[in-house]
């Protein structure tokens, strides 16, 4: 392999790549995101500096299905996120993230720093009941349920499609060859092309299970604030760093 060979390589490994250069284009992604009041001392504990908590103590923890997301294909994810701020900015930082499709995983890492590991998170609608579950090492660690589609906001898909614009920001954290850290950073993104086939609001519940490598339950339920199920598609561009806490 010659070194022009070896730098046109999207990825790991170069003789056969897991993932390949965006852009990285998501079709009818299905979610189900419950926003939910948590512990504040929780909260602060896992969010980085000099991110700060939003008003209200607010978490979300969601499922994705993804049946077409070039480069990577059909999985599903779950995870959990802070509504926080930067610089006075509202963003959502992404905590942990499970999902069972090593390319994502690898990519995910790599590029924009998303907490991510394997797990097996499932999305689907179990009679009236749209419903996620989360299985760990074979223990499930996590459920949430929502009524299926009982209020449509067909008329506010503007909001919504703002929404899912907004800032998002991951702490990557990649170590050198000698274990000490080479990358340590903010990255901050915002998806693009944003289509939004249908939107839905109604109540939610959720259970979340104390494990110790799968910290889902490390930011408990306090209030359940609102469940939304989502179908859009949209583009994931490459990020920004927005603090370097090597500088
Ligand atoms: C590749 C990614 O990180 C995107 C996702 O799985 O949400």
């Amino acid at each position: 392999m010659t070194r022009d060979e070896i730098l046109r390589a999207p990825s790991m490994p170069a003789f056969s790549p897991s993932y390949p250069r965006g852009p990285y284009r998501f079709v009818r992604r299905e979610y189900l995101i419950i926003t939910y009041e948590t512990d504040p001392d929780a909260l602060r504990a896992a969010l980085p500096e000099p991110l700060e908590p939003a008003p209200g103590n607010l978490a979300f923890y969601e499922w994705m299905k993804m049946p077409d997301s070039s480069g990577f294909g059909d999985y599903e994810e779950s995870g959990s996120a802070i509504v926080a701020t930067y610089k006075g900015q509202p963003c959502n930082f992404s905590v942990q993230m499970y999902l069972d499709d090593e390319p994502p995983i690898t990519a995910g890492r790599e590029i924009w720093g998303f907490p991510k590991k394997y797990g097996i998170p499932r999305l689907s609608v179990k009679k009236d009941t749209l419903t996620g579950t989360l299985h760990y090492d074979d223990e499930r660690v996590a459920m949430g349920t929502m009524t299926y589609k009982h209020r449509s906001l067909e008329d506010s898909l503007d909001a919504v499609r703002e929404g899912i614009g907004h800032l998002n920001v991951n702490l990557k954290l990649i170590p050198d060859v000698d274990g000490s850290p080479k990358v340590a950073q903010l990255v901050g993104y915002r998806l693009r092309d944003v289509v939004v086939h249908g939107a839905w609001d109604g109540e939610a519940r959720l259970h979340l299970i104390p494990h110790v490598n799968c910290r889902v339950a490390d930011l408990p339920v306090r209030r359940i604030v609102r469940g939304r199920h989502q179908i859009v598609d949209f583009t994931l561009p490459y990020g920004e760093v927005l603090h370097d806490y090597l500088a």
